[in-house]
């Protein structure tokens, strides 16, 4: 299923956890920013709109999507911190760095939340084309933020259960 068959924006929102005392990273990466930056607001705003407060938000700025692993594992390692959302745009150019990119990440979000317990959250769009990104990060198919954060409530959510 694609994206265009399941907007990014629209979830079940029932039986939520109370995410009024957990404390998130919000780890962003520099490259494609009118994206990155979209997709931050997207959850930033939907962590508030379910529950957090802008306190327990924590923002980390990266130079590429490559770098979000560590940064993450740095968030993560914080006894402090719940969750941890990496945000970012790979957009396929004329090589294959992206993939390799795109690889990397994915796999290291994997390591760091099974290292550290804590979910990882893959709020990375690796579109082919600049306006398959646009379309994701707010356009006609939602916002890939938006989802990334709700991932991360699920998560905690799904954690508190395990663990009552
Ligand atoms: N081409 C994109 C990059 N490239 C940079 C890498 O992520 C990394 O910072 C560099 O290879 C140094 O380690 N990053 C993106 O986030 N998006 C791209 O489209
Ligand atoms: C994902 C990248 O680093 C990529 O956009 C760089 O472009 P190119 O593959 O043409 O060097």
């Amino acid at each position: 299923m694609s994206s265009a068959d399941k907007n990014l924006s629209v979830f079940t929102v029932d039986n939520l956890p109370d995410i009024s005392a957990r404390r998130f990273a919000l780890v962003v990466a520099e490259w494609n920013t009118e994206v990155t930056e979209a997709l931050f607001q997207g959850a930033y705003d939907t962590l508030v709109k379910y529950g957090a407060t802008a306190e327990n938000v924590l923002r980390g700025n990266v130079p590429g999507s490559y770098e979000l692993t560590l940064a993450a594992q740095w968030f993560a390692e914080r006894p402090d911190i719940d969750a941890v959302i990496c945000i970012g745009c790979v957009i396929q150019g004329e090589t294959k760095h992206n993939d390799y990119i795109n690889h990397a990440v994915a796999q290291g979000f994997t390591t760091v939340s099974l290292k550290t317990g804590k979910p990882v959250i893959f709020g990375v769009l690796t579109p082919n084309t600049q306006q398959q990104a646009l379309d994701r990060a707010g356009g006609i198919h939602g916002n890939k933020g938006d989802e990334a954060a709700m991932t991360a409530i699920k998560m905690l959510g799904l954690k508190e259960t395990i663990n009552k």
